[in-house]
């Protein structure tokens, strides 16, 4: 972090190593492995089996000997995918060969189709190259039995389900996904966004984080809840089953954000309010019991960072994860950045060649401009101007950067 006038605000990173300060991953559950994909290993996968269990040709073609190279030799039989040949070869002999087929017993080379020459049983060399034992897979070369093949913590993938599946594993302990209730709250939300009046807006928040979180977490939606003290407990009371509870709008300072002030007549302990975070700056994190509560800023783009920062990284962390935040890569800015104030900064942008584009509207509001985004570029709090082709820490946007 660079220096900058001091803030009574948290700063972004205290505040990030707060919110999973003590959070255990949820109780593990067994899943069929092929359902199990986006889940997080609750123990080690160990190979029941060795891959490739025998030698295996690479190709299409021929086996020998691999001390009879020259030929020409006599085609006795096949080793196709499946089908294995038993035997071992005499010299002058030779085995056709598929792809993935087993080699015959005994130390073999393999001609490829491409440089020999058949006519009925009969086989020869049909080019300056002979059998070679380069296109034989070996036993074991990818994994053998006993090995960890996929470690506890690890989170799983399609090719990690392949792999698991390849090592004859065929169900996991993976840890519980978390339950998650998402509460709109706002007197001037409309549930139905073609009805809004003009005093009005759309309730788009809570479908924006349903969205954003529906590979990590069993959600509920709540509200939109009314600017109402008992309103608020009375959606706190309903989400009470779930491990975490997130709220959009009503954090910060105004006589109509009661989120903070509900938290507290429900007994939750709040843990910290208001971060040096650009945009995002109300953000509530409180606990009651094993009960984690984010309460995220109304404004859309705030609500969006706030819960890129926060929101995933604890659903991960719950869900198993042990490196829940976002890892950012350093790329060139493709335009200029302003400085940045009091706040540790994320600006929307978007891909540009081999650098990142800093986009231009950054009212917090600004749905189109969030919309058009890939990632976020980090800026500290204090930083000077920064000049076009500076490096700057990006952060890609959880839909894999094709906004
Ligand atoms: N005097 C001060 N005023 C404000 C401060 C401050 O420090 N002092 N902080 C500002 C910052 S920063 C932010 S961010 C906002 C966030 O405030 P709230 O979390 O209380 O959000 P609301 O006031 O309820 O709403 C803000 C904005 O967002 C719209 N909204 C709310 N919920 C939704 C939803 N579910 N879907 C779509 N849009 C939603 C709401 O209508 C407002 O337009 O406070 C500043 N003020
Ligand atoms: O920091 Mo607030 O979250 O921008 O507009």
């Amino acid at each position: 972090m660079s220096a900058s006038a001091p803030s009574p605000l948290l700063a972004l990173d205290e505040a990030q190593a707060r919110l999973i300060a003590g959070v255990a991953p949820l109780p593990a559950e067994p899943l069929a492995l092929v359902d199990a994909c986006d889940r997080w290993l609750a123990q080690d996968v160990i190979a029941g089996r060795t891959q490739p269990a025998a030698d295996l040709s690479a190709m299409d073609g021929y086996a020998t000997r691999a001390d009879d190279q020259a030929g020409p030799w006599r085609v006795v039989g096949e080793s196709a995918a499946g089908h294995p040949w038993p035997d071992a070869l005499a010299p002058g002999t030779a085995v056709r060969l598929s792809t993935g087929a087993l080699m015959p017993p005994g130390d073999g080379a393999v001609l490829l189709q491409e440089n020999a020459l058949r006519d009925g049983d009969l086989l020869a060399l049909a080019g300056a190259d002979g059998p070679t034992p380069r296109h034989i897979r070996r036993k074991g070369f990818d994994f053998a039995a006993g090995d960890t093949v996929l470690a506890a913590g690890t989170r799983l993938s399609p090719a990690r389900i392949a792999l698991g599946l390849m090592s004859g594993t065929s169900g996991v302990l993976v840890h519980r996904h978390p339950r998650l209730a998402i509460i709109d709250s706002g007197d001037e939300l409309a549930a139905d966004p073609a009805a809004a009046l003009p005093h009005q807006i759309p309730a788009s928040n809570g479908a924006m984080l349903a969205a954003m979180t529906a590979p990590l977490a069993e959600a509920v939606r709540l509200g939109p809840v009314p600017d109402r003290l008992d309103a608020l407990i009375n959606a706190f009371e309903a989400a009470a089953g779930c491990d975490v509870i997130v709220t959009s709008g009503g954090a910060s300072v105004g006589d109509h954000d009661l989120v903070r002030p509900a938290l507290e007549a429900w007994s939750a302990q709040i843990d910290f309010w208001r971060i040096a975070l650009r945009p995002g700056k109300p953000l509530l994190v409180a606990s009651k019991g094993d009960r984690h509560i984010l309460g995220l800023p109304g404004n859309p783009v705030s609500s969006h960072v706030t819960a890129t920062l926060f929101l995933l990284p604890l659903l991960r962390a719950l869900a198993g994860s042990r490196q829940p935040f976002p890892l950012p890569v350093m790329l060139p800015l493709a335009d200029p950045l302003p400085a940045v104030g009091n706040r540790t900064e994320f600006f929307r942008a978007r891909r540009h060649g081999s650098g990142i584009a800093p986009i231009s509207e950054r009212d917090s509001s600004a749905l189109r401009a969030l919309s058009q985004a890939d990632a976020l570029i980090r800026r500290e709090a204090g930083s000077p101007p920064a000049e076009k082709g500076t490096p700057v820490p990006v952060y890609w946007l959880e839909n894999g950067g094709n906004a």
